[in-house]
């Protein structure tokens, strides 16, 4: 029977038409379905949406309302209160139901709660659905009934627990309603940068929306996964799939990446297909920590780290930021996160081990910058990050494990490609000094047009001593009385 009651369809970071099963539910209900994106004051996550995000979020609105609009329907925005928002909606449409996918950030989830029972007191069908995650964060549990803290018997019950479900088409068609009701212009909502217009580099890089990410798929299926194993470690190789921004605002579900390494060609290696999986798995990890530890993002896990003395460090922050530490991985990586609003996850470890041990920044001030400039920027997948780095997360690198910028280069990049490509003024060096001008003699650095302090800065502190200095510091917080994980 065709209802004539339209649904709304409510878009959070689930930005795609394909396996989105808050959307097809809503079209199977019958009736016109009413989609609307609300750019809320905290947008659901653990605060405001960074510069970057903005960037893609503008580009992935203006995708999904093309896509819509070529099944004979629109996408509506409206800024505010999410309440307030479905509540005005409601009144203009006469909307009986109210359908949405699933968020797991704290923010988030205050919200949903709720507006979830407000709106089935009001007497509307109220349905939420999964699909942002492989598995819902509740699902998996240790075999004491308790959330998992460590990374591989999380896999092991992921991998267990098979494939997760097969995705869905998008619907052919989408009834539209008589009457739409009133848009606000995205141009309006002001995401884009003007002045400066930063993005350039963006541009170059990204093309946001549901069919750039199938697209950066099958081109990381065809030519990137085939030694991804190992590939994934070298910053300069193609060997990773990029699909994190894509991700992050729901473009892709994992569910659909996942499946699209079923049933590849035998010259795929199972490693590295399985290594794929099991990073994919990393982000619903990270989710299920904060779904159990919301205060994942602000506070450390390990309560140990509360009195770890770090430094007030601003010079050394910004020549960090700003990728002018004197050490070429760091600062190569760092201006790729500039230019492109992304980095390389070898070198989001590096720089940030960088940060929080060579500089003794606390590492709240890298994740607060990362979320800022990242496109793919995560309040799960960055928090946990960052903990694990600075060695106060769950399951986390221990402390002691300082990355060493001058041999992690040689190691990782060791013709210099990488450093070469994001810091032009040290492409003429030869490969032995690459990852350490400063140990360069005088003829080497003229023949190659550097000169240290002026074309290329002079490390900001000695890794070494650095090392020693982190290293007590642990030492003082290891003796002192407070331990263990908060529970
Ligand atoms: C300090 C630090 C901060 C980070 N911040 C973020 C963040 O804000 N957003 C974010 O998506 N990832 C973050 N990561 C994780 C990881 O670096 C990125 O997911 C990865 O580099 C994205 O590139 P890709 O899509 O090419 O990865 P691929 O190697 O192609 O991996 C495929 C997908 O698996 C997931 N994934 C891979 N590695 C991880 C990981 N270690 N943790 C969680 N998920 C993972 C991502 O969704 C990724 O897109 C951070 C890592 C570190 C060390």
């Amino acid at each position: 029977m065709q209802r004539s009651s339209p649904t709304i369809l409510w878009f959070r970071k689930d930005l795609r038409l394909s396996d989105n099963h808050a959307l097809s539910a809503a079209v199977a209900r019958g009736g016109p379905v009413i989609q609307v994106f609300i750019l809320e004051p905290e947008d659901g996550g653990t605060g405001p949406m960074g510069s970057a995000q903005r960037w893609w979020l503008h580009h992935s609105l203006s995708a999904l309302s093309k896509d819509l609009e070529t099944r004979g329907s629109r996408l509506i925005l409206r800024r505010g209160d999410a309440q307030k928002v479905l509540e005005a909606l409601v009144k203009e449409t006469g909307a009986e139901a109210l359908h949405w996918n699933r968020r797991y950030e704290p923010v988030g989830m205050d919200i949903d709660g709720p507006l979830k029972q407000h709106f089935r007191d009001a007497g509307l069908t109220v349905e939420s659905f999964g699909g942002q995650l492989l598995h819902e964060p509740t699902r998996l549990k240790t075999t004491g009934g308790t959330p998992f803290r460590v990374y591989t018997p999380f896999w092991k019950a992921v991998d267990a627990g098979g494939d997760p479900t097969a995705p869905i088409d998008a619907p052919k068609a989408i009834a539209a309603p008589d009457r739409w009701p009133d848009s606000e212009a995205l141009d309006d909502w002001a995401l884009l940068p003007t002045k400066p217009d930063w993005a350039g580099g963006f541009r170059e890089m990204w093309t946001p929306g549901e069919a750039g990410a199938h697209q950066r798929l099958k081109h990381f299926i065809s030519k990137g996964l085939r030694g991804y194993r190992r590939g994934r470690d070298f910053p300069a190789e193609p060997h990773v799939s990029m699909l994190s921004p894509h991700i992050a605002l729901g473009e892709i579900s994992p569910a659909q990446i996942w499946h699209a390494t079923i049933g590849l060609p035998a010259s795929v290696a199972a490693e590295d297909y399985v290594h794929f999986r099991k990073e994919l798995v990393w982000r619903d990890f990270s989710y299920h920590l904060l779904f159990h530890f919301p205060e994942l993002p602000r506070r450390n896990w390990n309560a140990r780290f509360d009195d770890f003395p770090w430094r007030d460090n601003k010079t050394g922050l910004r020549a960090w930021q700003k990728g002018r530490t004197g050490y070429p991985i760091v600062d190569a990586a760092m201006r790729q996160l500039w230019q492109h609003g992304y980095m390389h996850n070898r070198l989001r470890m590096i720089t940030a081990s960088f940060l929080i041990k060579d500089l003794m920044v606390d590492w709240r001030d890298g994740e607060a910058w990362f979320a800022d400039t990242l496109v793919d920027a995560d309040p799960a997948s960055n928090a946990a990050s960052w903990q694990w780095v600075a060695g106060s997360g769950a399951d986390a690198a221990p402390f002691f494990r300082i990355f060493n910028p001058i041999t992690q280069g040689e190691k990782f990049d060791p013709e210099g490609t990488f450093v070469r490509r994001y810091l032009p003024e040290l492409a003429k060096l030869p490969n032995e000094f690459i990852h350490k001008p400063f140990e360069a003699p005088e003829q080497v650095l003229r023949k190659a047009g550097v000169v240290l302090g002026e074309t290329y800065p002079q490390p900001i502190v000695d890794h070494r001593k650095a090392r020693e200095t982190a290293l007590s510091a642990y030492q003082e917080i290891s003796a002192g009385a407070k331990s263990g994980v908060r529970e």
